[in-house]
């Protein structure tokens, strides 16, 4: 009789391996057939891995990966083991309106200068304290205010546009990039910052070049350990120095206007706002309610435009974001502290420009495809602005029937943000919402914990709320295009309730107590710039700029897989 000899620590790898591959063949098996998620559709390896969807999360395509298991499997699916998504909207307004759940931890990954802002806030109280610090800002009547700041931009841009060579091809991700930025540090300091100029003489902001790597930082930094990402920072290269440093090149920045604002606040120049409204409940959508009437439009017209001095209209005071934030208190008596302010201001940069600027360059781009929408939009827009030169106030452009009906088909299939907006199904039980048996999913118990989410993406592909969902057709917005359908295509619903039922369906800022907290200024912002743009020019793609070219990738913020969007501003023969 012979005996091998093994030595202590190989018998412990040769036990070790089929030890782990037990431990891992009973989690599946528990994940499969015994977790409380296990009756949910969706595909096995799915069920026992968060690998499959990662894999998808990191080629940049989940949305459309989600799409696809909602057309195989139904309105609930199983994606990951802790993980679930739906395409339903009783269960939309449930989750994120009814009971309003916390936030994932997901969005830790967009912290700002360390700190939390309002979108990285997760439990709802703290959030709502968080959204009442800046809600008044981006009012309707306050943002009216501001449309000098926002038309002085944009014409400045138009001017830029007019001074290039002719059939230049430019990137309008990166051009609109640069002028929301301009938008949202003027809105919200009362600086002009000239990053459209800088961008005209090919000398990219810093700052913007910042706030395109953040999100680019924030993915790389959860990715790898700490050490390693301080490593990667010490490389001596400056592209790579000023990726690992956009958090910081942004907090500088910002800290030298609460510094300036400071000053000016001593010096008595700028009132103090008024503190928030107590509730801070999200205004709901109300871009086409009357604004008051303003007009200015820099080296254009007669009316005056603001200096960075001036901070009193004629009509009331307006105010700036920066100096809302320093004068809000925490329900304990305290104000804001500084690093808050930095970070929640970080927070609006970032969430912002990307999101604005990709909205408005697949709109243009789809228009160099559609002749027919184009047409239509140009001759309102020539009605409503007859000098090009002068941009039209926005109560004026609040009420273009097809321009509205036009951006909304444009969220709807261009939402910048179309992906999972992840929640987390409490685990205390409350007075009103007693979740121990788990929460109640279109018939499927979700136990405390389970992350839940749906995406804008198929919300607004729902072929039975956007009937041919991936055709662009804005005058499904409008009150007529029932009536003009005929035979079996014609909708059996009044023409209220067929606008009601898709108005309810779009989330393209979100929806519920966490809806973007910019919206109305993106809309002012989109209505302002598409008009200046298709009243000045004729839009053309440029070689190269189709559809494979701006096919849809995505991480939180979708862009095109180019990365580019080129297109191509020929000056309009005067009419
Ligand atoms: C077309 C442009 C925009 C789109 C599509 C968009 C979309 C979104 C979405 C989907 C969310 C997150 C909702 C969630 O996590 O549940 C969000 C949050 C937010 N957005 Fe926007 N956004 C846009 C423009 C803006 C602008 C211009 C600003 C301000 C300058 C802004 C500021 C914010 C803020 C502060 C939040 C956090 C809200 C909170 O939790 O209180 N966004 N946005």
């Amino acid at each position: 009789m012979s005996f091998i000899a093994i030595s202590l620590p190989s018998l412990v790898v040769i036990l070790a391996f089929p030890a782990l591959l037990l431990f891992f063949v009973f989690r599946a098996i528990h994940l499969l057939f015994f977790h409380p998620l296990s009756t949910i559709p969706g595909p096995w390896y799915a069920a026992v891995s968060s690998l499959w969807i990662t894999t998808h999360v990191l080629r940049l395509e989940q949305c459309k990966t989600i799409h696809a298991l909602f057309q195989t499997y139904g309105p609930v699916v199983r994606i990951a083991p802790n993980k679930v998504v739906f395409c339903d909207f009783g269960a939309m307004k449930s989750v994120y309106s009814t009971w309003k759940f916390d936030k994932s931890d997901y969005y830790k990954s967009l912290l700002t200068n360390e700190n939390d802002h309002a979108m990285t806030t997760l439990p709802h109280a703290q959030h709502s304290i968080r959204r009442k610090a800046y809600a008044s800002h981006y009012t309707p009547s306050n943002l009216a205010k501001l449309q000098p700041e926002i038309n002085e931009a944009t014409g400045q841009m138009i001017d830029t546009l007019h001074n290039l060579p002719a059939h230049t091809s430019l990137d309008t991700l990166s051009l609109f990039r640069h002028l929301a930025l301009d938008i949202i540090v003027a809105s919200s300091y009362g600086f002009r910052l000239g990053a459209v100029s800088k961008w005209a003489v090919e000398a990219e902001e810093g700052l913007s070049v910042a706030i395109g790597d953040f999100p680019k930082r924030g993915i790389l930094r959860s990715a790898v350990p700490k050490w390693a990402w301080n490593w990667v920072c010490r490389i001596p290269n400056a592209r790579f120095k000023l990726l690992c440093d956009s958090d910081k090149i942004m907090a500088e920045f910002v800290s030298t206007r609460v510094y300036e604002m400071r000053a000016k606040l001593h010096a008595d120049k700028i009132p103090t706002p008024v503190p928030a409204p107590t509730i801070a409940a999200p205004t709901p959508l109300p871009f086409l309610s009357a604004f008051p009437s303003f007009s200015c439009s820099p080296s254009r017209s007669s009316s005056p435009c603001p200096s960075e001095d001036s901070f009193i209209t004629e009509d009331g005071e307006k105010s700036y974001l920066l100096p809302r934030l320093l004068a809000y208190k925490y329900p304990s008596g305290e104000t804001m502290p500084e690093n808050h302010v930095i970070s929640e201001c970080m927070g609006h940069m970032v969430a912002g420009t990307d999101t604005t600027s990709i909205s408005i360059s697949y709109f243009l781009w789809e228009l160099t495809r559609r002749r027919d929408i184009l047409h239509k939009l140009q001759s309102e827009i020539n009605a409503f602005m007859p000098d090009p030169s002068v941009i039209p106030d926005i109560k004026v452009l609040n009420s273009m029937e097809y321009l509205n009906a036009f951006i909304k088909e444009g969220l709807r299939v261009y939402g910048a943000a179309p992906s999972l907006l992840e929640r987390v199904v409490p685990v205390s039980t409350s007075k009103n919402f007693a979740c121990a048996e788990g929460f109640d999913l279109l018939g499927y118990a979700l136990p405390p914990g389970t992350i839940v989410a749906t995406q804008a993406w198929s919300m607004h592909r729902d072929p039975s709320v956007f009937p041919s969902p991936e055709t662009f057709l804005p005058e499904r917005w409008l009150p007529s295009y029932a009536a003009s359908q005929e035979g079996p295509c014609a909708p059996a619903e009044g023409e209220t309730a067929r606008l009601a039922r898709m108005a309810s369906y779009m989330m393209p800022f979100g929806t519920g107590s966490r809806i973007c907290g910019g919206l109305n200024l993106a809309h002012v912002i989109m209505r302002v710039v598409l008009v200046a743009v298709l009243r000045n020019f004729e839009v053309e793609a440029a070689p190269g700029t189709d559809e494979k070219s701006m096919d849809m990738r995505d991480s939180f913020v979708m862009f095109p897989a180019a990365m580019e969007c080129k297109l191509i501003f020929h000056p309009r023969v005067p009419t």
